[in-house]
């Protein structure tokens, strides 16, 4: 598959379309289930040729269809295999009716299970149309089964994972293998879900890649082809300033070091240039810290104004350290028209009219990166953030929205938005990345892609990225000042 479909983030509902138009376009529909099933089977086997049983685990709908396959499959194999079942089996319809009556063997109700030791679960109680919260005796079983420890292997998802938000409805399976279909789901990605997936294996049951790429949305998994030609070798002739200035403003005297953390990472991800701007007052204590960074006095907007005449500063990080209030709020209103990441004091300066900041942006001319972590989100967007019905994509999205921003909504499971709709989940994060100045470092990659004039969506990911393969390189007990150091070549 080309690389944009392998990155392709599939709805629950997306998916639903995409199985009407692939039947639609005359595929065999039940083909499509024996080859999910099948996949299930072979996996199985590959996992755990031990295996003393596999226990299947069917549900009400297409996920338990998907289940009597996998189990017709490994009977056939020589494996001993005993189902169980949620619900009545003869009230199955469509393709997983036929893939019922396929099923010579015998069924229990799930009631009946009792996990035991050499035992595998085969999980397909529920997939991609989970749509609320699991019944009792569900939850009470999927309570047993992860207490046992006997290994589970999801179909599609973990039941009790719902596909669209990474959310546990009630309780949910956690597996050591995941076999999911053509592509995976924002469930897969989206804390808690990704922590009970276990392996995830994307497996491709036939539909054709142009049926997918048609049906999918503008969601992806962050990978480098996302910023393609933005990367690559320096040309020859290029010059300091062709490779941008960014500039980062300076807190206080007792909190200039954030300020330098993102200058710093700024320099090390290529921004030819970069300068902190500071108030007189910690002017000492920057000059005295900085090398290779250039330090500028700038008390006031009054100054600030004036140097922005120089066209040549390519972007700005306003926000590590700051301090919160008018001041903040004067310099960034003052920069919406220009290339502004807007991370941590920044961002909660507008906390009581945030309103001001987006009518700024609205205007346009600028473009702007915001950097929340969940409790500066929830600041900026409080009603976006207490919706419950919301999944973090959908909430990243709505505030782009909002604000007129590239949101870069921070965490183990970061996820990046843009005003237009396109949003990426990132991977690559390690959770030693959870250490203070970390996100200033975040910040300051972010500024020196924009001073090299890469659009913000792309400038944002692409930090987010190479943020998380730092943290991966620099490995556990990295610093900020050590995370640094790992900032890989862009790509
Ligand atoms: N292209 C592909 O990817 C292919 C995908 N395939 C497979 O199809 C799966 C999707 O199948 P699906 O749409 O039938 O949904 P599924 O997850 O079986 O559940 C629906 C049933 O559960 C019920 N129900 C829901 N929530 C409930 C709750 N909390 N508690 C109790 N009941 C609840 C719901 O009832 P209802 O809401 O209608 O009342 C309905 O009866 C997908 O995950 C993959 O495994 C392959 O077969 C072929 C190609
Ligand atoms: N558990 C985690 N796994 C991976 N990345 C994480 C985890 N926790 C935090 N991060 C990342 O670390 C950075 C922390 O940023 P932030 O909360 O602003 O910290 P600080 O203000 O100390 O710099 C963010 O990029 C965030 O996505
Ligand atoms: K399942």
């Amino acid at each position: 598959m080309r690389s944009d479909l392998q990155h392709l983030l599939i709805t629950p509902a997306e998916m639903t379309a995409i199985d009407r138009a692939a039947a639609q376009s005359g595929i065999d529909s039940f083909t499509l289930m024996r080859n999910a099933g099948l996949a299930v089977t072979a996996a199985a086997l590959r996992h755990f040729p031990d295996a003393r049983r596999f226990v299947v685990l069917c549900g009400p709908g297409n996920n338990g269809g998907d289940g009597y396959i996998a189990a017709r499959g490994l009977a056939e194999s020589g494996a001993d295999v005993a189902v169980f079942v949620l619900g009545d089996p003869a009230r199955l319809q469509g393709d997983a009716a036929r893939a019922w009556s396929d099923w010579s063997g015998p069924a229990a109700p799930i009631s009946a299970f009792e996990p035991q030791a050499g035992d595998v679960v085969i999980d397909a109680l529920f997939g991609a149309g989970l749509s609320r919260d699991l019944p009792d005796d569900v939850v009470h079983l999927i309570e047993r089964v992860n207490a046992s420890g006997v290994p589970v292997v999801a179909i599609d998802l973990p039941s009790g994972i719902d596909g669209r938000t990474g959310e546990i409805r009630g309780a949910a399976f956690a597996t050591r293998h995941t076999v999911t279909f053509m592509a995976p789901k924002p469930g897969h990605w989206l804390l808690p879900g990704r922590s009970l997936c276990g392996t995830l294996k994307v497996f491709d049951i036939g539909i054709p890649a142009r049926i997918v790429s048609a049906g999918a949305g503008s969601l992806r998994l962050n990978a480098p082809f996302l910023w393609a030609g933005w990367g690559g070798d320096l040309a020859a002739s290029t010059h300091k300033f062709k490779r941008g200035h960014l500039v980062v403003f300076s807190g206080d005297r007792q909190a200039t070091g954030a300020a330098r953390l993102s200058a710093a990472a700024g320099l090390a991800a290529g921004a030819g240039l970069v300068t902190v701007a500071t108030g007189k007052a910690a002017l000492g204590i920057n000059a005295s810290h900085l090398t290779a960074v250039m330090v500028k006095e700038i008390d006031g907007s009054r100054e600030l104004t004036k140097w922005l005449q120089d066209q040549r500063l390519g972007s700005f990080v306003l926000g590590p350290g700051f301090g919160i209030g008018k001041k903040a709020r004067d310099f960034a209103l003052a920069l919406c028209d220009r290339s502004l990441v807007l991370d941590a004091d920044g961002i909660t300066s507008f906390q009581t009219n945030p309103g001001e900041l987006f009518a700024a942006l609205a205007k346009g001319g600028g473009q702007m990166v915001m950097t929340p972590h969940d409790g500066e989100f929830a600041r900026l967007f409080p009603e976006i953030a207490g919706d419950d019905g919301l999944s973090k994509i959908e909430k990243a999205q709505a505030a782009a929205r909002a604000s007129h921003a590239v949101i870069v909504y921070k965490g183990a499971d970061t996820v990046v938005a843009a005003p237009d709709g396109r949003a990426v989940v990132n991977n690559n994060a390690p959770p030693w990345l959870a250490t203070a100045g970390s996100g200033d470092v975040l910040a300051g990659i972010v500024g020196a892609h924009l001073a090299k004039g890469m659009p913000a969506f792309e400038a944002a990911i692409a930090a987010v990225w190479r943020h998380g393969a730092a943290g991966a390189k620099a490995g556990p007990g990295l610093t900020a000042e050590t995370l640094i150091g790992a900032i890989p070549p862009i790509s």
